[in-house]
């Protein structure tokens, strides 16, 4: 793994395009400045196409979905597909009501993916086993699943990053597996958003999909272990949470080189 390709965001310093949602917005611009890259939020229907074009990477986060910003998606996502620009999908509480399920539906329809990044449940509800409860995480038996994840990810010829205790990330051909992270990460909202966002900066700086999931994985689940290791005894997960965007304010090629744990393996389907 080359963990230096990390460093090419601060180099390249890329715009990331993004429509999120209310309660993460402010995190995701940030943890964006924080890697090294500038982040727009920009999610009216009426400019959407024309940012995303502008770009060097668009994220799509349907948390708190209106039908008004799902147009915008639809719109910035076509322009990011016509000018070569790549595009992040974070199917925020996929298979929590009708509305996100179709939405979903719709984007992939209309617009090519280069990755797609969910927690167990919403990737699950992607691979047709629809489940989740809001917009955490609640299905435990990935390992079932992961035929039909490599199917999926061929399918859209994209890659599917799943987080959980252990990521897993897929083109339908490689595999990797990385072990970073701690379950505190589960306890401050915002970190699955901001990991997506994280997987825009990669994008945006020309690293492919593949390892822009990778190093997103690595980097966010190491800035959480050090963030927790650095809590003094009465600290909870309000400094935990300011310590997490110091690691990621931190974090290199040489750290992730350090401290990223990954299996990579080679899968044919
Ligand atoms: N039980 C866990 N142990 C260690 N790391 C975890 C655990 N659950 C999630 N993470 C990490 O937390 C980050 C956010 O992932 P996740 O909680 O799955 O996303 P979401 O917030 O979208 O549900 C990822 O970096 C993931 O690796
Ligand atoms: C709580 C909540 N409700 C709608 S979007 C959102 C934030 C989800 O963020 P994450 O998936 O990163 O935990
Ligand atoms: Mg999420």
């Amino acid at each position: 793994m080359d963990w230096k390709l990390w460093d090419r965001i601060a180099e390249t310093h890329p715009l990331i395009h993004q429509l999120t949602n209310v309660v993460t917005v402010n995190d995701c611009a940030n943890i964006t400045l924080a890697c090294g890259a500038s982040p727009v939020m920009a999610d009216a229907p009426e400019e959407a196409a024309e940012m995303a074009a502008a770009s060097d990477a668009v994220v799509i986060n349907i948390g708190t979905l209106r039908q008004d910003q799902l147009d915008a998606m639809a719109r910035a996502g076509e322009s990011a597909n016509k000018h070569g620009v790549p595009v992040v999908l974070d199917p925020v509480g996929a298979g929590a009501t009708r509305l996100r399920l179709e939405a979903v539906d719709r984007l992939l329809k209309r617009v090519k993916f280069s990755v797609i990044r969910g927690n167990s449940s919403e990737i699950g509800t992607l691979c047709g086993r629809r489940s989740g409860r809001g917009v955490d995480a609640n299905l435990d038996d990935l390992d079932s699943l992961l035929p039909s994840i490599r199917n999926l990810a061929k399918e859209l010829q994209t890659v599917i990053a799943v987080s959980g205790p252990v990521d897993y990330v897929t083109d339908g051909k490689q595999e990797a597996y990385v072990e970073n992270g701690t379950p505190l990460l589960t306890r401050v909202t915002g970190t699955g958003c901001m990991l997506t966002a994280v997987v825009g900066c990669c994008l945006g700086a020309g690293i492919d999909p593949f390892r822009s999931a990778i190093l997103s994985l690595a980097a966010v689940g190491i800035a959480g272990e050090k963030a927790k290791a650095s809590l003094s005894e009465g600290e909870g997960i309000g400094t935990f949470r300011i310590r997490f965007f110091d690691e990621m304010s931190r974090m290199n090629g040489e750290t992730l080189e350090q401290a990223g744990k990954v299996k990579l393996l080679e899968k044919s389907v």
